[in-house]
């Protein structure tokens, strides 16, 4: 097998090298972009807060596949062992509901020592971490509003929760030595026609500015504000649209979060990242797969995945956008998920690399619109399958398939002996 993975990443490289694509520079550019993968994939969002509570604020995990972990050292172990099926660099993201305390602590009152666990195991991994306010899954938040809430007492709460997560994020930084990019999604919205659409959102942007007042050092913390259309029981209202967010953004110089699944569907955000981008500082991206609604499939390396890597790549967006993923998916193994997702969003990263793109904008501009859609057409079929096992091997993960086998053991061996 290695064999032949080097017979054809030595083919390979001179297919590329003969539209002029340097393959080894492709390869060095993917190691500086990591992709940062959700802890809430690990177990359906539950976190372990309030185990045994449920999943509110309009998001939904499907599925019963057994096995998913149910505290912190389950879940870092099987991050770890999806992280060892991954090529390339990578960042956690970790909800406020993934502390670790030894009695119940209030969301306002959330610390760094409660992720202190988190932070030491990241550092032996090399890993950034990356953080959220959860604001959602709460007795305050059950009646559909935080943030924007029309009681002074539970809009105080959240937003002392979110002043808290940041202190969090900038620990997270601060020790770590790579920025936390810290996002804020909240689910407020209604389920039926709104009267009062302004008050929400005005109690919102009073509510973030004050989130946002106290200056932490941006070496070490990043804002980001995330919109979304509408929620499962918010369908008719969402507080924190794309407008709202977008001008917040725009006007605070916090980065903005474009989520996948968070716009009509026939919108795609890879289409929104040139706009964006030319307004705010910088950006997060929530890659993920809706299918028909914000259902949080697993990315697929699908059209979208494609150009929201190619679109990074082409601009040279590097240090301006944040790859972040957010899907849920319960009904299959939830390693596999990671790992497929994650794979997938590296997989384009690469490709968007191997592109010929200095040609195809030469093409562009001197108005060859057939030469621009024929070659695009046909470097799709080149191989770069061969770079990305060459990229595996390189990173001493699995090759093709053959991860899936070390995730089927894991799963005997570890996921089967777990209660639910
Ligand atoms: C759990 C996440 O914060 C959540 O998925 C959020 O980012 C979102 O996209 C809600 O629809
Ligand atoms: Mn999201």
């Amino acid at each position: 097998m290695s064999q032949s993975i080097e017979q054809a990443w030595l083919l390979a490289k001179q297919r590329f090298a003969d539209i002029n694509v340097n393959v080894e520079g492709a390869l060095e550019l993917l190691d500086t972009l990591p992709v940062s993968m959700h802890c809430w994939q690990g177990d359906d969002v539950a976190g372990f807060e309030n185990t045994g509570g449920s999943l509110t604020g309009g998001i939904q995990a499907t599925g019963n596949y057994p096995g998913k972990a149910h505290n912190a050292q389950e879940l870092r172990a099987d991050l770890e062992q999806a992280f060892s099926l991954i090529p390339g660099p990578k960042r956690l993201n970790l909800h406020a509901i993934y502390l670790e305390a030894d009695g119940k602590v209030e969301r306002n009152e959330i610390e760094p020592q409660h992720f202190a666990r988190w932070v030491s195991w990241a550092r032996e991994q090399r890993l950034g971490l990356d953080f959220n306010p959860t604001c959602f899954s709460h007795p305050l938040s059950a009646d559909g509003f935080t943030l924007s809430h029309a009681d002074d007492g539970i809009r105080q709460f959240w937003i002392e929760h979110c002043q808290a997560s940041r202190r969090v994020s900038a620990y997270f930084g601060r020790e770590l030595g790579t920025p936390s990019v810290m996002n804020i999604w909240i689910p407020d919205g209604m389920k039926d026609l709104t009267i009062d659409r302004l008050a929400p959102r005005q109690r919102l942007l009073e509510a973030l500015d004050a989130v946002m007042a106290e200056k932490l050092d941006r070496n070490h913390h990043i804002d980001a504000v995330e919109s979304k259309l509408f929620g499962i029981g918010a369908e008719s209202y969402t507080v924190g649209s794309s407008e709202f967010y977008l001008g917040y953004a725009t006007s605070r110089g916090t980065a903005l979060c474009l989520d996948a699944g968070h716009f009509h569907p026939t919108e795609v955000i890879s289409d929104k990242i040139s706009s964006a981008i030319l307004f705010v500082p910088r950006l997060l991206l929530h890659v993920s797969r809706p299918v028909r609604w914000d259902s949080d499939h697993v990315v697929l390396l699908d059209d979208e995945t494609q150009a929201i890597a190619t679109e990074i790549v082409r601009q040279k967006l590097f240090n301006r956008v944040h790859i972040g993923l957010d899907f849920f998916d319960a009904s299959i193994n939830r390693i596999a998920a990671w790992v497929i997702g994650t794979r997938n969003m590296k997989k384009a990263l690469l490709r968007a690399l191997l592109e010929p793109t200095e040609q195809l904008r030469q093409l562009e501009q001197h108005g060859d619109y057939t030469a621009r859609l024929a070659l695009l057409e046909e470097q799709k079929s080149l191989p770069w399958q061969a770079v990305w096992d060459k990229y595996c091997q390189l990173h001493n993960v699995p090759v093709g398939g053959d991860w899936l086998q070390a995730v089927r053991e894991y799963e005997t061996s570890i996921l089967k002996t777990r209660k639910g």
